[in-house]
């Protein structure tokens, strides 16, 4: 049985088709790669996984139950920005998620409980390589170490679906290659479900057990127009590398949406 289930999703925001007709079905513990030109439903979709956003119509279910229609810890998320909490230190950004899972009603935990959590959260740093940057605040920070927070941030819930949203993107090669590394040990560990979206299909090469291409439906909208070869979303995508300017421009407005 497929771990995440995808059926018959649409998506319609005042009035424009976003989504049209997706289905998918991912096993568990694969490392899935959504890749598509820009505008074609990405981040929508990834959005809809985590229920930030609920479909027009249609249905996703984990492990054969559908989804909570809030974001719930079974489903961790990076994004390439806005993951972390400004005002809290590395360590303090790790303990947030475990908390409040704990703890709903006032986000601590006190004694015991804290000082077992605190041990999970600073070996949530080890796995990162971020041991040294317990203390520090996100803006003491290099971007390639905040995505390390981010996913220490996401991994230390232990949920069963991680959703990855371009979270290298702003990231130099070599600091891109090092991230690669850490994710890609920590999903042979947790053999945790990756959903991820990259317009790089070097980082999709580098990363997928599995690749599926967005592209649009005849009657508007994202849809999914490829899945399984590299050689079939780099036709798709390469055609419209060419408009990544206005790519700059949905991802500036998606800046509003969250
Ligand atoms: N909340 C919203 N309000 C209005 N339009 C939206 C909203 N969310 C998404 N859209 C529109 O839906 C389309 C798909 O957006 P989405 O961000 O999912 O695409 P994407 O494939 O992730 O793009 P990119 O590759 O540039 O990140 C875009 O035209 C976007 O402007």
């Amino acid at each position: 049985m497929s771990q995440i289930s995808v059926r018959n999703l649409n998506v319609v925001i005042d009035g424009h088709p976003v989504l049209s007709g997706v289905n998918l079905d991912v096993a568990s513990g694969e490392f899935c790669v959504v890749t598509g030109p820009s505008g074609s439903g990405k981040t929508t979709f990834i959005r809809l996984l985590l229920s930030q956003l609920q479909p027009s119509a249609g249905e996703i279910t984990i492990d054969g139950a559908p989804i909570s229609p809030f974001p719930a810890p079974d489903r961790g998320v990076v994004f390439q920005d806005y993951s972390v909490f400004p005002h809290k230190t590395a360590l303090q950004n790790v303990l947030v998620g475990p908390q409040f899972k704990r703890s709903r009603f006032l986000g601590r935990v006190f004694g015991e409980e804290r000082k077992k959590l605190i041990e999970e959260a600073k070996q949530a740093l080890v796995d990162v390589g971020l041991e040294q940057a317990a203390s520090k605040y996100p803006s003491q920070l290099s971007g390639g170490m905040r995505q390390r927070l981010a996913i220490a941030q996401a991994l230390i819930s232990r949920p069963k679906v991680l959703l990855l949203d371009e979270p290298f993107g702003a990231l130099d090669p070599e600091t891109r290659a090092q991230l690669h590394r850490v994710v890609l040990r920590l999903w042979r560990e947790s053999r945790t479900t990756i959903v991820m979206v990259t317009h790089d299909l070097a980082e999709a090469h580098t990363l997928a057990t599995r690749l599926v291409t967005f592209g649009f439906a005849k009657g508007g909208g994202g849809t999914i127009t490829a899945d399984g070869s590299l050689e079939s979303a780099s036709a798709v995508v390469t055609s419209f590398t060419n408009k990544r300017s206005s790519s700059q421009t949905t991802r500036q407005k998606k800046r509003k949406y969250r």
